[in-house]
């Protein structure tokens, strides 16, 4: 027998993403379903692309009902999974795709989320220095944000390495999945199509505070960054185009072979050859970030474009790879590097 996985929020785009990547993991057999408001519906009615799970209905969201697993998946709106994981057991492996756990200043949760601060887990983002000894045997685990993702792997090599300075400026093109699936005006499409705008301007978005955390971590020091997204006309994917000033010194070949050096090992992120750019659609539905690295040397600046699928590498793919690791089983196993194209 498997290892038994709940998911909680089945019916959303990360649940959704979690089960296409789940039904086709070796290791997993999959539990409980369960849904908010569309608790009840079978599966197939809301996720109609997972046919082998077409038949499966949706519980309610209850420790009750979440019960009896070894691993519970939460693909919840922000601030459900506090007070749910706290009913959970200590022995079973929690694994939040929400933000509850991930920041570890409460009053940066607390400027950011406008609520009080759940506590922090371990962050599951693999590619950080070390993280792997962390997630190793964990039995909580907070999935990181999209964005923080793909830009704290577009530029930990650099800070690592002792070639950046500060100054972040992180600008990111998101597909429109990015929102989840609740109905707004501003996603209709009739308002995204044909048109790519901004939101979130001026370092408000709550991302912010943790692409700063993430790499003043590895900096070993506090890092600024003046972080805008925008919303693109497409449904999945962010490609992020990260810029910061170098140290003096800094020449482009030395520049490329931190990059090469970083992640020459990493399965999931791939430096591209020189001259090839990273584009959303070169990922779709694959756990990998791609990444291409110039020196702008006029501005004196290091850039960075990173493209990931915001719901495998930036959800669901990577939620699973850090469970990988902290189950004891191979980090790759049942997570894909082929996209989907065109
Ligand atoms: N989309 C993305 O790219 C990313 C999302 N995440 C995170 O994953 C989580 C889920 O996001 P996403 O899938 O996009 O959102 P969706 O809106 O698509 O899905 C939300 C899910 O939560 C369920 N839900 C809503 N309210 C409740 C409730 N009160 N009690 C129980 N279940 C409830 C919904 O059920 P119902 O259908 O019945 O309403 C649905 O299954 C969020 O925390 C998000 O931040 C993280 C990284 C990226
Ligand atoms: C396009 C879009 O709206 N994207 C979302 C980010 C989604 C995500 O990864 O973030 P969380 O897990 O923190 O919700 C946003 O900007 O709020």
């Amino acid at each position: 027998m498997g290892i038994r996985a709940a998911v909680a929020g089945a019916s959303g785009y990360a649940g959704g993403e979690l089960l296409r990547i789940l039904a086709g993991h070796p290791g997993f057999e999959i539990g409980t379903l369960t849904a908010g408001s569309n608790a009840g519906s079978a599966l197939g009615a809301l996720q109609p692309h997972l046919r082998s799970l077409a038949t499966r209905v949706l519980t309610e969201t209850t420790p009750e009902t979440l019960a009896g697993h070894d691993v519970v998946f939460l693909a919840l709106p922000h601030g459900a999974s506090g007070p749910l994981a706290a009913q959970l057991g200590d022995d079973v492996l929690v694994v939040d795709c929400g933000a509850d756990f991930r920041l570890r200043d409460a009053a940066d949760w607390e400027h950011f989320y406008g609520s009080p601060h759940a506590g922090t887990w371990p962050y599951g983002l693999p590619e950080l220095p070390g993280q792997r000894e962390v997630l190793a045997g964990t039995k909580r685990i907070a999935v990181p944000g999209c964005y923080p993702t793909v830009s704290t792997l577009a530029l930990v090599p650099a800070y690592a390495a002792g070639i950046a300075g500060n100054d972040i400026v992180i600008v990111a093109a998101s597909g429109t999945s990015g929102a989840g699936k609740a109905a707004k005006v501003s996603l209709l499409g009739s308002e995204v199509m044909g048109a790519v705008s901004a939101y979130g301007v001026g370092g408000v978005h709550r991302h912010t505070p943790e692409i700063v955390q993430n790499l003043s971590a590895v900096a070993g020091e506090p890092v600024t960054v003046s972080f805008t997204p925008t919303l693109a006309p497409m449904s999945r994917g962010i490609l992020a185009t990260c810029t910061v000033k170098a140290e003096p010194g800094l020449t482009a070949d030395g520049l490329r072979r931190v990059y090469e050096d970083a992640y020459a090992d990493e399965p999931f992120v791939d430096l591209l050859p020189e001259g090839q750019w990273p584009s959303t659609a070169m990922t779709l539905g694959a756990n990998t970030a791609l990444l291409q690295v110039a020196l702008d040397e006029r501005a004196g600046r290091i850039v960075v474009v990173a493209a990931i699928d915001n719901l495998t590498k930036g959800t669901a793919g990577g939620a699973i790879q850090s469970t990988n690791i902290a189950l004891g089983l191979a980090e790759e196993l049942g997570l894909s590097t082929l996209a989907v194209a065109p």
